[in-house]
């Protein structure tokens, strides 16, 4: 349907009166009038040139007469045209006709044609037939006889929701193995880790490599098969990402083959940096780089703001006669402290480096605007833009494979990244300015797809430890602590990772179990010194401790060995948040349990989350009332004695 009709001058001789019909009859005859005169006078003057005066007499006349007749044919015609629908040429063309589109570009096309052979009579050729057999581009620009112009009218289609589409780098991942315990594999099977680390394997207890670390290993192995340098032909290791459930064994998939590939100590420089988004996090894989590196050539250096700056630099390097060099192969490091020695420490040196870990690579993501990667970026390559003296080992930036850019040996960096939750956002992942990445990946897709490659939906799928049962337990506000008490007293759940949304609610729920009694608990969040809380995770881990109450920041990647049961105390409010606190539990391939609190208004949508999510199920877990009954006196008297705690402590601060 037309929307607007605009009304166009026709002239001072214009009658508002007169009908749409005798407007457009006026003008034409107006038109050939002019026409017929203008055609007389060319040819009155080519006969005074030419003095061909007897022949053009004869012809002009048989002419006219064709160009009369013709003329009046027409003007019946478009009479005939215009009483048939004068109104028809502002309804919607496509209304109208039932023809297919492509015919009607066809006879369009054919007008259109007609009309510029008849070039003399070209404004009264345009017919509102004419009109309707366009498509809708030129439905636009033509304007019927009529004198009004058609705006809008164009044909209404269906319009199809955009698809997304994954690159296919991120849509057909390489597939690891969900089930820890049947895909086990050998040690001894997977090539090109040394005797010596072999060795430090099995008196770690590790006959066996988990699926991830099956896959990953060979792969970074692959990688530097050519030595440290660029291999053969230009070729550069492609970027790795690694996408495996939360206790699925990834920090060895990095930790083995990066200090196999560093062995041959060649340089004193650093060649690996680990980074991590916290300093627990960043401890513990420390630990772990420090553990298999033990007896090798390969140093590692922790920098998470646990000492002073200056004890960390001087941990950096050391004076060999008048050089200085460095004492550090592979630094493990939070992005913060890494960009203060980037910035304040001379003698940190990155134009080696050779593998940049990214743990918790989504969360790095995410703190990406503290641009940490491009302060490393800029120190790695700074040599590119270096003096001349450096030609002997210039770095450049991955790009196009020229003679030029392979004639000095390279030494390459590649991006090693790892989470349980990775993005399959192409536009966050951009930012990290992969090179040909490969992805490992256990997402199978939600149910209805079979493929990765189907896997374009809009929720982010993620993977559940194989061995997690996931519960919700429905409550109400009075309740929760009860719960919580019922869980750890009756149920013997022990030891319990209990998770909270904020450090006050993770404080008065420790401060009511402490005073409740009957069960040793101990509270970890930022209210904690960074020692406090190195302590409290000891003590947790030995079994000292039987029911921590954490904020996130005990949720990502924090390794306690043997944890029963994580409680979600208060519902998480993103999805990764929940995956990351429950991956706490059912480690390694081991068995564990979930529940979380859920008030009645809130079980509909985390339901929903956890489910669209790719979760195997969550089961309901009713509280019988009776079950609480017993201790409901005693709970009614720590709660008076709750409110003098918290008001003595709010008066001391
Ligand atoms: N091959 C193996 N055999 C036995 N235990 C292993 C093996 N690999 C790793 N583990 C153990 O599995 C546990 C989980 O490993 P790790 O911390 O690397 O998991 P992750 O995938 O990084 O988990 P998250 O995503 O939560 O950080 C650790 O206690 C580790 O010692």
């Amino acid at each position: 349907m037309s929307l607007f009709l605009v009304n166009r001058y026709l002239g001072d001789d214009e009658d508002g009166v007169i009908s749409k019909v005798s407007h457009s009859q006026a003008l034409l005859t107006k038109l050939q009038q002019k026409v017929k005169q203008k055609q007389r006078q060319s040819l009155a003057k080519q006969r005074e040139w030419t003095g061909e005066v007897e022949t053009e007499q004869q012809e002009v006349p048989s002419e006219t007469k064709d160009e009369t007749r013709s003329s009046e044919k027409h003007q019946q015609q478009q009479q005939k045209k215009k009483r048939k629908s004068t109104a028809g040429v502002l309804l919607d063309a496509d209304s109208t006709s039932s023809e297919p589109s492509g015919k009607k570009k066809r006879k369009g096309a054919a007008d259109k044609k007609q009309r510029s052979q008849e070039s003399g009579q070209s404004v009264a050729a345009v017919s509102p037939e004419s009109c309707r057999c366009e498509t809708e581009q030129e439905q636009e620009v033509e304007e019927p006889a009529t004198g009004f112009r058609v705006l809008g009218g164009f044909e209404s289609r269906p319009v199809h929701k955009a698809k997304r589409v994954l690159p296919q780098w991120l849509a057909e991942p390489d597939v690891i193995h969900r089930d820890i315990k049947c895909n086990l594999v050998p040690v001894s099977s997977v090539s090109g880790v040394s005797a010596q680390l072999l060795r430090k394997l099995e008196a770690n207890g590790i006959q066996h490599f988990f699926p991830v670390q099956a896959e990953v290993i060979p792969a970074i192995l692959e990688g530097a098969q050519h030595g440290l340098l660029i291999g053969r032909g230009g070729y550069r290791p492609r970027d790795l990402c690694v996408s495996a459930p939360t206790g699925s064994g990834k920090t060895l998939a990095f930790v083995i083959p990066v200090i196999q590939v560093l062995m041959e100590r060649t340089v004193c420089e650093i060649r690996a940096l680990a980074v991590l988004p916290t300093k627990e996090l960043a401890q513990q894989v420390f630990k772990v780089f420090a553990s298999y590196a033990e007896g090798t050539p390969v140093k590692v250096v922790m920098l998470g703001g646990q000492r002073s700056f200056a004890a960390e630099c001087a941990s950096l390097s050391e004076q060999r006669g008048s050089v200085r060099c460095s004492t550090a192969d592979i630094v493990v490091v939070t992005p913060g402290r890494l960009v203060d020695h980037i910035n304040k420490n001379p003698d940190f040196c990155l134009e080696h480096l050779r593998f940049l870990i990214i743990d918790e690579a989504d969360r790095m993501i995410d703190s990406m605007h503290q641009l940490w990667l491009s302060q490393v970026l800029k120190a790695v390559y700074c040599s590119a833009a270096g003096p001349e003296d450096r030609t002997l080992f210039r770095r450049t930036e991955p790009a196009c494979i020229t003679a030029a850019s392979l004639s000095p040996g390279q030494m390459p960096l590649q991006k090693l990244l790892f989470s349980a939750t990775l993005t399959q956002n192409p536009e966050k992942l951009q930012q990290l300015g992969l090179h040909q990445p490969q992805l490992f990946s256990s997402v199978h897709g939600p149910p209805s797809s079979t493929t990765p490659a189907e896997n374009t939906h809009k929720h982010e799928c993620f993977d559940f430890p194989q061995g997690l049962t996931e519960f919700y337990v429905p409550c109400t506000m009075n309740k929760k602590p009860l719960l919580i008490l019922h869980f750890i007293l009756y149920l013997k759940l022990r030891p319990i990772l209990c998770f909270t949304n904020s450090r006050e609610t993770a404080h008065r729920l420790y401060c009511l179990v402490k005073l409740f009694g009957g069960v040793q608990a101990a509270e970890f969040s930022s209210r904690l010194s960074p020692g406090e809380r190195k302590k409290t995770l000891k003590d947790f881990e030995k079994g000292k401790i039987q029911l921590l109450i954490s904020t996130d920041a005990a949720a990502r990647g924090i390794d306690v060995k043997d944890v029963k049961c994580v409680v979600n105390y208060d519902a998480p409010q993103f999805i990764r948040t929940y995956i990351h606190r429950i991956g706490r539990t059912a480690r390694a391939g081991k068995p564990g349990l979930a529940f979380t609190f859920l008030f009645r208004v809130q079980e509909n949508n985390f339901l929903r989350m956890v489910m669209e999510a790719g979760s195997p199920g969550i089961q309901k877990q009713l509280v019988k009332p009776e079950c609480l009954k017993g201790m409901e006196e005693r709970y009614e008297g720590v709660l008076q004695e709750l409110a003098d705690v918290i008001k003595d402590e709010k008066s001391r601060h």
